[in-house]
């Protein structure tokens, strides 16, 4: 059944699809949202557009050549033109939580590479404050019990109340990402001073990113069930 998320997702890849131009390299995202936009995308290949894409999880990659999108890699195209994601909250200055499936490791190194980055949501997940949703920390398999206590240390000091944190499971088994990690999840309630957090998460060794995205996103389009959407600019000067 298409609900109306879905259909405020939908109206949000068919926006950015016709941000895409003949000759761009394109940093292709992951979750529904992004694969939305992978579907638009492949619409204007097959009609005659010429991109070429960077996948962020080998569930995109495995979308975009299904609908005959051509891709590349990063080591042959360092620099992206445009890269189109997803995420789990937005809030007003477009910081974002990303990493609710899995891909925030690539997602934030792919862009990174790219020259802009425009990040599609619904209302939804538009919020006031970080933080509701668990924040995604991808560690390494190993040393990741010691890891885990920094992690919690850190958080603590800075005066966060939450449960010992658990590694991420889908259907009972411990996710994996794509390049090989382990993720924790936790509900901090309301982040405070997000760019300082983010910076030292991944100061703790065995860290190897977190899911908070600091003034990564240079435009925002919200989607809405109407079919309807609107393009958000964000940090003018940030490049
Ligand atoms: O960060 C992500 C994956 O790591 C996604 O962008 C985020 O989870 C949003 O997913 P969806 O579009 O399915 O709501």
């Amino acid at each position: 059944m298409t609900t109306t998320q879905d259909l405020a997702k939908q109206a949000a890849g068919r926006a950015a699809a016709q941000l895409c131009r003949d000759g761009m390299r394109l940093g292709l995202g992951s979750g529904s949202t992004s694969h939305a936009f992978v579907r638009a995308l492949a619409e204007r290949v097959a009609d005659g557009l010429d991109v070429v894409g960077v996948p962020t999880s080998t569930a995109t990659r495995d979308l975009a050549l299904s609908l005959g999108i051509r891709l590349t890699d990063l080591d042959t195209d360092p620099r992206l033109d445009l890269a189109v994601d997803g995420a789990d909250e937005l809030d007003p200055h477009g910081d974002m939580i990303k990493g609710g499936g899995a891909a925030l490791l690539r997602e934030k190194i792919i862009a990174r590479a790219a020259e802009r980055t425009v990040i599609l949501t619904d209302e939804s997940k538009l919020v006031p404050q970080l933080g509701r949703f668990p924040l995604p920390i991808e560690v390494l398999p190993f040393g990741w019990a010691s890891t885990t206590r920094l992690v919690a240390e850190l958080l603590r000091g800075h005066g966060y109340e939450f449960p010992d944190p658990a590694r991420r499971l889908k259907d009972g088994e411990l996710v994996v990402t794509d390049s090989g990690n382990h993720l924790l999840d936790i509900g901090l309630t309301a982040i405070r001073d997000a760019a300082t957090l983010a910076l030292e998460l991944n100061q703790i060794p065995g860290v190897v990113e977190n899911g908070l995205f600091i003034q990564v996103a240079d435009a925002v389009v919200v989607g809405r069930p109407d079919g309807s959407s609107e393009l958000r600019e964000l940090h003018p000067q940030r490049r």
